[in-house]
């Protein structure tokens, strides 16, 4: 398959790029470099440099690599910073994801695999959330990912489309052989600014919010390793080529850490002190948010690879290491 893989410059788009490549497909980097990097895009492998609200650029470039799936994962996602500027995230996440449709459907892209998020959930109860699950979104993230699934689900219906929706819940680790692992500067991830603080980057980190209803009084959050989440993109892909329907699937493990849990086992795999100092809870943060994932494994046959926190935070690591002594290179 043709895949055009927009945001492939980034973290998670990144790794889909080395998974196609893999797997034999061919992968187009569709990307505008807001938060992605031209270096991380492997030789070979087509990148356009360009916006996805350019329905012309779009189209000329379905056109052009004769594409036949679409993974969608160009965004801009820190929920604290939508709250403040919820309409560049309206604009970047809705009304540009409309544009890219609009640009498929022109070009005939029947296969549509889309990067959504658990944030469309909001509050949660202590228990795993289904798909079925009732969405109220806490944050304009949130609600721009919830409008874009309702948008490609009406489009789909419309058009001769199929899509996949995965709703991630919080992604981390990098690829085990280290060919990619997240690089953005001045990321807001929790397992980032841990692993940052105990490599001396940062003198300390803040945990937001210590009041919370959990057990030590810290955000529950499901982590997924992104090698995980990476085959469960290439899996709905498959879904759709073999004629399959529509899906939305979350993509989590099913159990939660804690904000506290996750910062001692950095502590641990790193073997560093990290500074943790209680501050004020975040806006647009959930208190618990971890998947029911019962249908991804029974309708895509995903079975998780890498479920163990202590080797997504050394996958981490190792990724954050290789960047910093980069980095103090240049
Ligand atoms: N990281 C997580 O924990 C997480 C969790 C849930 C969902 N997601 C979703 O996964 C996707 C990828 O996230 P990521 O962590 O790789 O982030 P990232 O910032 O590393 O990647 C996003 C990429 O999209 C590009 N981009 C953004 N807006 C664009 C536009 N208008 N046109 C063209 N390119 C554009 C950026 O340059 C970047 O390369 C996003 O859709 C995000 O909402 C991420
Ligand atoms: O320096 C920090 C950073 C984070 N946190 C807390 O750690 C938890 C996780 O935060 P973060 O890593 O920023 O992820 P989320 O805000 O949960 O959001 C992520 O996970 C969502 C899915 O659950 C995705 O949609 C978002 O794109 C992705 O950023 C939250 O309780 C934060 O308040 C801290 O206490 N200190």
């Amino acid at each position: 398959m043709n895949v055009l893989v927009t945001g492939g410059a980034g973290y998670i788009g990144g790794h889909m790029v080395l998974a196609l490549l893999d797997a034999g497909h061919k992968p187009i980097v569709f990307d505008n470099l807001s938060t992605g990097f031209r270096w991380s895009v492997p030789e070979g492998v087509p990148l356009v440099v360009g916006d996805i609200g350019d329905f012309e650029l779009v189209l000329r470039t379905l056109q052009t690599y004769q594409i036949d799936a679409i993974a969608h994962f160009a965004a801009k996602l820190v929920v604290p910073e939508s709250v403040t500027d919820p309409l560049g995230y309206y604009l970047n996440n809705t009304v540009k994801s409309r544009s890219l449709m609009a640009a498929a459907v022109a070009a005939g892209v029947k296969k549509f695999v889309f990067s959504s998020t658990a944030a469309v959930y909001g509050n949660t109860s202590d228990k795993p959330i289904g798909e079925d699950a009732p969405l109220a979104p806490l944050s304009p993230y949130g609600s721009s990912k919830q409008l874009t699934e309702v948008m490609l689900r009406d489009v789909a219906a419309a058009h001769d489309m199929r899509y996949v929706i995965l709703r991630y819940f919080n992604v981390a680790g990098s690829d085990p052989a280290m060919r990619h692992g997240q690089s953005t500067a001045n990321a807001t991830h929790l397992i980032k600014v841990a692993i940052q603080t105990a490599l001396g980057m940062r003198s300390h980190m803040e945990i937001f919010g210590s009041d919370y209803p959990t057990p030590d009084g810290t955000c529950i959050r499901d982590y997924i390793h992104v090698t995980d989440l990476i085959a469960a993109h290439m899996r709905a892909l498959n879904h759709l080529d073999q004629g399959g329907e529509s899906l939305v699937v979350n993509c989590g493990y099913g159990h939660g850490y804690s904000v506290s849990d996750v910062i001692e086992t950095v502590r641990k795999v790193s073997g560093k002190p990290v500074e943790a100092r209680f501050g004020p809870r975040r806006a647009g943060d959930p208190v618990t948010i971890v998947a029911d994932s019962t249908r991804i494994r029974s309708r895509l046959g995903w079975q998780p690879r890498h479920d163990d926190l202590a080797s997504i935070v050394d996958h981490s690591l190792r990724w954050e290491s290789m960047l910093r002594e980069r980095n103090l290179k240049l």
